[in-house]
């Protein structure tokens, strides 16, 4: 997709978003979901999972993307799911949104059925119903996009995602984006390294966000990773965590393709 086609990505998939969203409610109300199995689950910190690893790396599921168009359609999420699993990921991302990247909330829950390690569902989230959808498919953290969202909202998502258990990754495009955010709404903060009018990505974002964001919080640094000394530079500069998707996916066997990386980022 061009520079110019993708000028506005978040408004199109948001526009597209709030009427998913609303036929969603028709189809299977909110109740419903509260009478799922996993909906009681109880979930598993991706902020501790990330912390306690020497390079705490959330690998993502994602078969295609606005950027990228395809990256992987061959590989069955199942092996994706376990072979991350294997290879020593501290969390695993599984993008459920159908429209721009081909995921869906089967695939959340197919990666419940595979791995024990904390679940990130990567979506779109506009709306409360998305929440429950999240908890019900096996979600342990949800994702909220500073970019797509106004500090009213954001904090309502967070607080609903806290309640039904589920941490809150909070991701930001710049230093403005964050200083707007209302304080405590973030257990983790993901700092996009992607510029999603342009589709560029560039390290430097990471590089000037970390001394901003406080180290209570776990600071992630997000799209674009391809090398592991990127990840010792990151790591250096405060950041905890790391997300990872087209570096391991575009591979024939992610899970293999991660195991190779971790062995030479503590080389
Ligand atoms: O990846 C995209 O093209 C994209 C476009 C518009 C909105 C979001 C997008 N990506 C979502 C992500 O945050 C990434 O999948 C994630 O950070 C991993 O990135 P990468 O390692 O570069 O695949």
């Amino acid at each position: 997709m061009s520079a110019t086609s993708a000028t506005n990505i978040l408004d199109r998939i948001a526009a597209h978003k709030k009427v998913e969203v609303a036929l969603k409610k028709e189809v299977l109300p909110a109740a419903q979901l509260r009478e799922f199995p996993l909906f009681s689950r109880e979930t598993t910190s991706m902020a501790d999972s990330l912390r306690k690893r020497p390079f705490g790396i959330i690998a993502e599921h994602k078969r295609r993307s606005p950027s990228r168009a395809a990256i992987n359609l061959n590989v069955a999420l199942p092996d994706v799911v376990r072979g991350y699993t294997q290879a020593g990921a501290g969390g695993i991302s599984v993008l459920t949104d159908g429209t721009f990247f081909g995921g869906s909330l089967d695939d959340l829950l197919q990666a419940r059925a595979c791995t024990e390690l904390p679940l990130l569902r990567k979506e779109f989230i506009l709306d409360p119903y998305q929440l429950l959808e999240a908890k019900a498919y096996g979600a342990d953290a949800i994702l909220l996009i500073a970019a797509m969202l106004d500090s009213k909202t954001l904090g309502y998502l967070a607080t609903e995602a806290r309640e039904l258990g589920m941490e809150v990754l909070l991701e930001v495009h710049s230093a403005e984006e964050w200083e707007a955010c209302p304080s405590g709404a973030a257990d983790l903060v993901g700092v996009n390294n992607r510029n999603l009018k342009t589709f560029e990505v560039s390290l430097d974002t990471s590089r000037e966000l970390a001394a901003r964001i406080p180290d209570t919080l776990v600071r992630v640094s997000e799209s674009g990773l391809a090398q592991p000394a990127d990840l010792r530079e990151l790591k250096e500069l405060g950041y905890d965590g790391f997300l990872i998707g087209e570096t391991f996916m575009k591979e024939p066997e992610p899970g293999l393709a991660l195991e190779a990386f971790l062995k030479n980022c503590s080389t």
